[in-house]
């Protein structure tokens, strides 16, 4: 297996700083890749990014605008969001070497193309190898350097297990699996379930309401994850059981704010990534051609489209006719 000592980070918001970090902290020589070259002076003068204030940038962590320097790595980690990850990685490409692991962190379905992460990687550059992480892990956490596990997934197991030793320390605990499917659905599917469950918080619904929605939610993400390829208990792991817990419990996370908020009657933010927004539609077209009932996925990217209101979505979903539990 090849050195796997140099880490490139694409993005350096709130995620990719915190991964930057994660690298850093587990001893790899790290360069954090900001597009705007304004941005990247900055957080290189201040070691503080805006997107994470208040957490120092570890002193190792080379940030830079370089796109041909960020490329020469032995670890490639996009950090961009899922609508914007293609783009990225296609700038990139060119200064990839052959055969360089590049591991996707957006959790979203690609518009339009429906694609996964790892498939736009594929595309977008052909010659580098895709991995997957994804899990329950604020970047906030991570950046202060509090316990997170998450999970990592190649096809190829030898790689999944280097990259896990390569990223990995004691408070950044990535587990390795060879489900790329099933890791990257978890992630996508979360997001959107997560808006729900705000909505229930919002609403002031209740916390059974809330326990009700989120089972039956991970309920969906099993089914289409299932059907997509993606194993059990992957499902039922970090990236997908996990992650769901922590988004549809917790305030920090910016697509259950986007429900609570939309519960609420109030204005959603429009400052705040909610990839759950923006994978909504596609999820449910996966869903659709893979003949997957999500009706808690569907009320949600109906609600967002405008095409239902909160009450009729949560009348449609409580007058549902009574079935087996599965
Ligand atoms: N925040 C979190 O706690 C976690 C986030 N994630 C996932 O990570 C992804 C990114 O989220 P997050 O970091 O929070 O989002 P942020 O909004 O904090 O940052 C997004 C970053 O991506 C950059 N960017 C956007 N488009 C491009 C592009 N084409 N090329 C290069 N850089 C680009 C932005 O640069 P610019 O400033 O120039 O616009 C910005 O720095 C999402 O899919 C999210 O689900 C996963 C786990 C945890
Ligand atoms: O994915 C996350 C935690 O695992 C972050 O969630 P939000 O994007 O909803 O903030």
């Amino acid at each position: 297996m090849r050195s796997l000592n140099r880490v490139s980070v694409i993005g350096a918001g709130a995620w990719g700083t915190a991964l930057a970090g994660a690298a850093a902290r587990a001893g790899r020589q790290v360069t954090l890749h900001a597009r705007d070259a304004a941005i990247a002076a900055k957080i290189s003068a201040t070691r503080d990014n805006p997107r994470l204030p208040g957490i120092p940038l570890d002193r190792s962590i080379i940030v830079s605008h370089d796109i041909a320097a960020a490329g020469r790595a032995d670890i490639v980690v996009i950090a961009v969001p899922a609508q914007n990850s293609r783009a990225a990685i296609a700038a990139l490409a060119p200064h990839l070497p052959s055969g360089t692991p590049v591991i996707a962190s957006a959790k979203g379905i690609e518009h339009g193309t429906r694609r996964f992460m790892t498939e736009v990687i594929e595309e977008a550059a052909p010659h580098a190898v895709p991995a997957i992480l994804s899990g329950p892990s604020f970047a906030d956490d991570v950046a202060r350097g509090l316990p997170t596990a998450v999970t990592l997934a190649a096809k190829d197991d030898a790689l999944a297990v280097a990259l896990v030793h390569a990223l990995g320390s004691a408070a950044f605990r990535p587990y390795h699996t060879t489900d790329v499917r099933g890791v990257e659905i978890g992630g996508a599917a979360k997001n959107v379930l997560a808006i729900a469950a705000g909505i229930v918080v919002g609403k002031q619904l209740g916390a059974s309401a809330l326990a009700a929605l989120t089972t039956r939610g991970f309920s969906e993400l099993v089914r289409l994850g299932c059907a997509c390829g993606g194993r059990s208990e992957t499902l039922a792991g970090l990236s997908g059981l996990g992650d769901l817990i922590l988004t549809c419990s917790s305030p920090q996370s910016r697509n259950f704010s986007l429900g609570i908020a939309l519960g609420r009657g109030e204005q959603a933010p429009c400052d705040k990534l909610s990839e759950g927004a923006l994978t909504a539609p596609a999820l449910l077209e996966l869903a659709t051609a893979h003949d997957v009932e999500m009706p808690v996925a569907q009320a949600v990217a109906a609600i967002l489209a405008g095409r239902l209101t909160i009450d009729g979505a949560i009348d449609n979903l409580l007058t549902r006719p009574f079935r087996a539990e599965g």
